[in-house]
């Protein structure tokens, strides 16, 4: 690896995306140059490339689940990133705004909005108050956004944008510089408030999110062996302690028989025998055969190097003999 890349840390962007808040957070005080990337995909390419040193994507979200584009490259099915190591975790609070230009002379909310419409029902699994617009939504033709976003503020979509058209973006503060580019007002983005600064759109409504306490976990990733000779020691990210933390997390993902009955409980079971905690499981098509998935299992522990032989070698060798094919995906630690 050369000169800047060596300091690079590429995220998913542009800047003002949630991934940059979570790259600006894991990095702090460190001399590294933040690189933005237009897909997630590329961001495991530019680690992979080794043009970035290291790289932060997002995972999964409180209310809306998996990212499964990240679900997807992790498990790397066309060996496109076979090196990638997850080497840290990084949790960003998510309040979503709806984004967009206030038109001179538009009717005011409270004058025109809604005011022939009988009162809304908020389901009561939406725990956020439902945030009202500060102006006439009627103008808005198009939504743009991140398709996780959409699934975190249904509420609000339903009863203020119900029917409008939405086109799925890489990130909400992309859908923040395209909505820019449209000064007529008939477009909107669901994305953050520091996307409003730095594009320098209207607050249209704020904290449109479903459920309040919206966070959304990323991932620092890294690529094997990638450690830089001690003299010239790499900035690694604010949280990366000297290795003594004791609460760790792992990543592994594997596939099992599905025509043996019990390979997934046995599987999880070697977890379970040397006492570690499951964290978090997905699935994914495995791409191998139509229905048939790949795992992906998070437990509490970590995997030790060389001979050290700890409770995470010892489940990983039992499910080496009891699933089809696994890997280890990085042990980092624990930020929650
Ligand atoms: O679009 C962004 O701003 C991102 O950083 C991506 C992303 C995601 O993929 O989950 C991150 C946080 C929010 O949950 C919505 C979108």
């Amino acid at each position: 690896m050369e000169g800047d890349a060596r300091r690079r840390v590429a995220f998913l962007g542009p800047e003002a995306s949630y991934t940059h808040q979570a790259a600006l957070d894991a990095f702090k005080n460190k001399d590294v140059t933040l690189s933005p990337q237009i897909t997630i995909a590329d961001v495991f390419t530019a680690v992979q490339k080794g043009t970035a040193y290291r790289g932060v994507v997002p995972f999964e979200n409180s209310s809306n689940g998996s990212v499964v584009f990240t679900l997807d490259l992790i498990a790397d099915l066309h060996g496109m990133h076979p090196d990638i190591l997850v080497c840290g975790e990084s949790y960003v609070d998510v309040k979503h705004c709806l984004l967009g230009y206030i038109v001179p002379n538009a009717t005011p909310a409270d004058q025109h909005n809604h005011k022939d419409k009988p009162p809304v029902e908020i389901d009561k699994k939406f725990t956020n108050p439902l945030a009202v617009p500060i102006c006439d939504l009627s103008r808005i033709k198009k939504l743009y956004s991140h398709p996780q976003a959409w699934g975190q503020c249904k509420a609000f979509l339903s009863t203020y944008l119900k029917g409008i058209e939405r086109q799925d973006v890489s990130s909400t503060s992309r859908a923040a510089e395209l909505v820019a580019q449209d000064t007529s007002g008939e477009s909107a983005a669901l994305s953050s408030f520091v996307a409003a600064s730095l594009f320098r759109l209207d607050v249209l409504a704020e904290s449109i999110n479903d459920r309040v306490g919206n966070a959304t976990r990323f991932l620092l990733i890294r690529r094997k062996n990638s450690a830089s000779p001690s003299s010239t020691p790499l900035p690694d990210s604010t949280y990366t302690t000297d290795g003594n933390g004791s609460d760790w997390k792992t990543l592994v993902t594997f596939t099992v028989d599905h025509a043996n009955p019990g390979a997934l409980a046995s599987c999880l079971a070697a977890c379970g025998k040397y006492g570690l905690n499951l964290t978090s499981i997905n699935t994914r098509p495995s791409g191998i055969e139509n229905w048939h998935y790949i795992f992906f299992v998070e437990f509490k522990g970590r995997k030790e190097d060389g001979d050290e032989i700890g409770p995470v070698n010892q489940a990983l060798k039992d499910l080496d003999s009891v699933c089809r094919a696994w890997r280890w995906l990085g042990s980092w630690e624990n930020r929650l």
